[in-house]
């Protein structure tokens, strides 16, 4: 019997309505006691799936408090897999805690975050693929990012996982077969042949899953997007063009901008993150040298590198210096101040720029800044025409576990090309099998499950 859980589940703050949930075998007594329903019924006696007005009362004294809309849901088909019930308050802080509190008083405990969701998982109506999605989705930020997300809810990775699982079981039962005949030590070479067609269609979908996860790791935190150039060539008005809003300082001081700042933006259905950084010169300051080097830092792991020239001055020997480093890396050259007098030698930066993308712009006229955005959608979706429903393994946890699922079945296969012993080969599947079990959270120790769902906000 699992102890009955409750929590407010909507957002603190004023809204419309707040929502308190109770998950649990007593669920429906503890409402009881706290709700009355119109015509003396109880929450024990009404219909699964239905949302009723009822009134929340002091046990002590009868009096109502406040009314509600109660939603019973009667175990196994709910949220959790157990019973729930959800109660409907009036928005507000006061008036939500009130109810809570007398959830607490009444024989429910408080919820750990995430612990609903960390139910369904225990309880086996998600898997851990599942539940991390179920963060993903809250957190997404762009349409891909929660269309991705939702499909990961629906259980897509987890079919694949599983279809994959299967696959190396068939592998292991061949193999298995070898070894109840022990006058063989080697396997066959029929059984050998066989072995490699199936590990070799296991590890082309294993590799194409690490492949577009490279797309869905973007997409999900945005496309590392630097701004450099020198002090004071329009870095940070370009970062509050593209945001719209004036988030970074702005003057005509060089070396304004001292610390690296980031910021989200949905860039014509590209999802980037712009990092604003400091004007990069050679300086004495001790406190911009830091931005400096965070700078520098900042071009190194960028995606994207958008480099600004001042056109209206000619070109520095800082700003040489700078171009170099854009070397091999996907760079957009922005001559900005194209509003006033051009001084720059545009035939000079056409040697100097690697054949990158050259564009002309105005901050305080916005013009080039359409021309721009397009030239960064175009830039992302150029090698990559991604597949709307399209697998992804979507965090670092899978990625790790397939990338070792991998390394896994390479030495399968290394091992039955080489005829090594039946034992050896089946080592290599059973590990496999066991990674990519990890992946969907079978046999997963508390810890992960604990730190994983720690991650949820209260109420989920
Ligand atoms: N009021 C309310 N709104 C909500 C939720 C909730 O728990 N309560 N959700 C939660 O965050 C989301 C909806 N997600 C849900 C997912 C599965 C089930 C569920 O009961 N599944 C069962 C039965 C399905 C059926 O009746 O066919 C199952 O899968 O077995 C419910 C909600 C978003 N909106
Ligand atoms: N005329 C003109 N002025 C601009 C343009 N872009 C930026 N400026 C001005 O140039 C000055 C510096 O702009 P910032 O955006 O602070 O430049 P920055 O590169 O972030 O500077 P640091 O943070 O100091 O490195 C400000 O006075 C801006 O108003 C432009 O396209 N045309
Ligand atoms: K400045
Ligand atoms: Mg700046």
């Amino acid at each position: 019997m699992s102890e009955t859980i409750c929590a407010i589940s909507t957002a603190l703050g004023e809204g419309a309505i707040g929502i308190v949930r109770l998950s649990g075998d007593e669920a429906f007594s503890i409402a009881d006691k706290i709700v009355r329903l119109p015509k003396g019924r109880t929450v024990e006696s009404l219909p699964t799936h239905t949302i009723n007005y009822a009134n929340i009362i002091d046990p002590k004294t009868e009096e109502k408090i406040e009314e509600i809309m109660l939603v019973k849901m009667v175990g196994p088909r709910t949220y959790t897999t157990e019973d729930v019930v959800e109660i409907n308050c009036h928005g507000g802080i006061i008036t939500i805690q009130k109810v809570l509190a007398l959830c607490l008083e009444y024989g429910a405990r408080m919820a750990e975050p995430g612990e609903f969701t960390k139910r369904a998982f225990l309880n086996g109506r998600i898997d851990l693929t599942q539940a991390e999605a179920v963060i993903d989705f809250i957190k997404s930020k762009t349409d891909e990012a929660s269309q991705i997300a939702n499909n990961q809810m629906q259980g897509r990775l987890s079919t694949l996982i599983k279809r994959l699982r299967a696959e190396i079981l068939d592998i292991l039962a061949v193999v298995e077969v070898n070894i109840d005949y022990p006058e063989y030590d080697d396997l066959e070479i029929e059984t050998t042949k066989t072995i490699l067609e199936k590990s070799t269609s296991i590890k082309n979908s294993l590799e194409a899953l690490l492949e577009t996860s490279k797309q869905g790791k973007i997409i999900k935190e945005g496309i590392n997007t630097a701004i450099i150039g020198r002090p004071n060539v329009g870095k940070s008005s370009l970062l509050n063009n593209l945001l719209q809003e004036n988030k970074a300082i702005v003057t005509d001081i060089a070396g304004t901008t001292r610390d690296v700042l980031e910021e989200h933006v949905n860039i014509k259905g590209v999802p980037i993150k712009l990092i604003d950084t400091a004007g990069i010169r050679e300086t004495e300051d001790v406190v911009e040298k830091i931005g400096v080097e965070r700078s520098k830092e900042a071009l190194e792991k960028a995606d994207l590198v958008l480099f600004l020239l001042n056109s209206s001055e000619e070109l520095t020997d800082d700003d040489r210096e700078l171009l170099k480093l854009t070397e091999g890396k996907t760079t957009i050259i922005i001559l900005n101040k194209l509003d006033l007098e051009t001084k720059i030698d545009i035939e000079e930066i056409e040697k100097l720029t690697y054949n990158h993308p050259i564009i002309k712009t105005s901050m305080t006229t916005y013009k080039g800044i359409d021309e721009l955005e397009k030239n960064i959608r175009d830039l992302f979706f150029k090698g990559a025409a991604r597949p709307k429903d399209a697998t992804y393994l979507s965090n670092t946890r899978q990625i790790n576990l397939i990338q070792q699922a991998l390394v896994s079945l390479n030495e399968a296969i290394k091992a039955a090309e080489m005829g090594l012993e039946v034992d050896m080969v089946l080592i290599d599947y059973t590990n496999a099998f066991n990674l990519l079990g990890e992946v969907i959270g079978e046999n997963s120790g508390d810890e992960l499950i604990n730190e994983l769902f720690s991650r949820f906000c209260l109420g989920k």
